[in-house]
């Protein structure tokens, strides 16, 4: 499995040293990256990180992620016939060859009456404890519902002496599965999870596991998994926390490795990572979703068209960062419309980055789909017909480049256009990822500015000046839409909070500028559709999360 190697080579030991006697424990939290389908390489790791902790870390226990063996979101795979007795194969092989170590694996259970999302306690050849999962998130991204069965039970077994508590994920959002573990004596709750990334998750997770410690009185491991899967986004920042709400560990996000926690005198020690900027988690989350949408879907590389505008210039820097700049090829493809200085800025970020980087001036393409269509046109206006079929000229050769050299699309679009329909199909919204659909207009010059701190990749005046389609002479977005930093709160409230339009009024908006947003999102419904996949960064997503009718006729709501 690719991810292995790296991951085997690279990680630090993160542990703090302290003495391991009498009822003391070392628990391992394998904040690790596993990959959707792949049960034998999954199983490998798994292996392979409980050799370590038992070595390195001389750890009593080591905990893995919710569904680690299959990996999360599996999604319909569950209901392949195939996949049974390969859940079984990999099972039966960490049963068999981890050993002098407990092992906590996540995976799903193939029960006579359905399936259930379950975890394994497995010792030396001896399957410990099984535990299924009770409370199945049905909400946002999650449809759990729809594949497993709810488990009845609480599950308490016996480490060294001390009654551990294992519950999955969603289980520590509601009180039943902690407090019954305490009545049936646990010491310490471990929680598994797969756990996706949004902005404002961390403090989330921090108030629940704070309420769920502070009424089981009982300190709680909490391990998620890192990586980017399609549209989801798991960022680990795995954690403990003591009844008293004191966080005594945290691993740092998106970094894959184990992490050693001391269970003391009965409280959780480890390390704490420093906290990070808003700007630095997400920069590295959209990092991380990908590099793993590129490598674990076999592309050598990326594609974008680099125009000179701020959405590009940070697409192709996520890309460098990702995948390294040898797989990268920025493209400029100039238009009559294309200012001088957008071409320079495009070569300039991609001398920064170290980049392929080529011109392919649209034009030709553009006079031969004009020429085609003259006589069929004659006596129309110019209008937004012809702006699009510059875009889609590019969206061809775009995708010539990619069909001859594999190398994926990466499209550029960000939150706030595809709010609004700004965007067009088979044109700047044609290719196969879309690392910032989810990330806000505002956000993206925040990103850019972040990513500058590091080493300066995108030049000054391609975040000072007005952004512009340049598919007419002097266009500015601000032409067709409000100022970002209206549009950018009114989306906020209307899409992620579902505020109605008299609420958004009453904060203040416009009341014509509030009805217009309102309504161009509820009619480019259809293009989102069509849009590529990218990372959940918001409290919600389009697509996955936030699920619309296309054909509907409905108002102001
Ligand atoms: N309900 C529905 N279900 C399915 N399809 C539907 C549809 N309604 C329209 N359509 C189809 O969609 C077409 C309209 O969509 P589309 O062809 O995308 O064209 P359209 O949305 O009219 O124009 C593209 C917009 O994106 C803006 N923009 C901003 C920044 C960059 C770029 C760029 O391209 O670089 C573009 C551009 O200024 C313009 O406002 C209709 O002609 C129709 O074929
Ligand atoms: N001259 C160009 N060369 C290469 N690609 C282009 C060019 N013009 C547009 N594109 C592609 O179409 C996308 C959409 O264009 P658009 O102008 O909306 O975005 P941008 O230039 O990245 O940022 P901004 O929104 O700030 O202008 C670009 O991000 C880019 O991928
Ligand atoms: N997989 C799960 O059960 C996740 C649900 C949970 N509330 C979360 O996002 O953290």
């Amino acid at each position: 499995m690719p991810g292995l190697a790296r991951w085997l080579d690279g990680a630090a030991v993160n542990v703090r040293q302290s003495k391991h006697m009498g009822d003391n424990l070392r628990l391992v939290a394998a904040q690790l990256n596993f990959w959707v389908g792949d049960i034998e390489g999954n199983a490998e790791k798994i292996i392979a990180a409980a050799a370590r902790a038992r070595d390195d870390l001389r750890a009593d226990l080591i905990a893995f992620p919710e569904l680690a063996l299959l990996g999360y979101p599996p999604d319909d795979l569950l209901l392949r016939s195939g996949i049974p007795p390969a859940i079984e194969a990999g099972l039966e092989r960490i049963r068999r060859e981890a050993q002098g170590i407990h092992l906590v694996v996540g995976h799903p259970e193939y029960a006579e009456e359905g399936i259930y999302n379950a975890a394994s306690v497995f010792r030396d050849g001896q399957l410990v404890r099984r535990y299924r999962k009770r409370l199945l998130p049905n909400y946002g991204v999650f449809d759990e519902k729809r594949h497993f069965l709810a488990g009845r039970s609480a599950c308490v077994f016996d480490l060294k002496g001390v009654p551990v508590g294992l519950c999955i994920c969603e289980d520590i959002w509601g009180t039943r599965p902690a407090d019954e573990s305490r009545d049936q004596g646990a010491r310490l709750m471990v929680n598994i999870n797969a756990s996706p990334f949004a902005l404002g998750k961390s403090n989330q997770r921090e108030q629940v596991l704070r309420a769920r410690a502070a009424e089981t009185r009982l300190p709680i491991l909490y391990v998620n998994m890192v990586g980017g899967q399609d549209d989801l986004l798991f960022d680990g920042d795995s954690s403990a926390i003591g009844p008293d709400g004191t966080v005594s560990f945290r691993a740092p996000t998106f970094e894959e490795d184990l992490y050693g926690v001391d269970f003391a005198d009965g409280e959780l020690r480890g390390v704490m990572s420093p906290p990070e900027a808003e700007e630095a988690v997400v920069y590295r989350g959209l990092v991380q979703s990908v590099r793993d949408y590129v490598t674990r879907n076999g592309f050598p590389g990326a594609l974008i068209g680099l125009s000179g505008g701020i959405d590009s210039a940070l697409v192709a820097a996520v890309a460098a960062d990702a995948l390294g700049p040898d797989r990268v090829w920025g493209v400029s493809l100039p238009s009559r419309y294309t200012l001088d200085m957008s071409n320079d800025d495009a070569r300039i970020e991609a001398e920064a980055l170290g980049i392929r980087y080529s011109i392919l001036p649209i034009e030709p393409t553009f006079d031969a789909l004009t020429s085609t269509l003259a006589q069929t046109f004659e006596g129309r206006a110019i209008d937004i017909t012809e702006e699009n079929m510059q875009s889609r000229s590019r969206g061809v050769l775009l995708m010539a480049l990619s069909n001859k050299f594999g190398h994926v699309v990466l499209t550029t679009g960000n939150k706030s256009e595809m709010a609004v329909g700004y965007a067009t199909l088979y044109g700047d919204m044609c290719g196969g990822f879309a690392p910032i659909k989810d990330v806000y207009k505002t956000l993206v010059f925040r990103l850019a500015r972040y990513r500058n701190t590091i080493s300066p990749v995108i030049p000054e005046r391609v975040l000072t000046r007005p952004p512009s389609a340049e598919l007419r002479p002097d266009q500015k977005d601000s032409d067709s839409l409000p100022p970002y930093e209206v549009l950018d709160p009114i989306l906020e409230a209307y899409v992620e909070s579902n505020a109605s339009i008299p609420q958004i009024i009453a904060m203040g908006f416009e009341e014509a500028t509030v009805k217009r947003v309102a309504g161009l999102v509820r009619r480019s419904e259809y293009k989102r559709r069509q849009a590529p996949p990218g990372p959940k960064v918001t409290r919600c997503a389009f697509g996955r999360e936030r699920r619309y009718p296309i054909t509907a006729v409905y108002g102001d709501f």
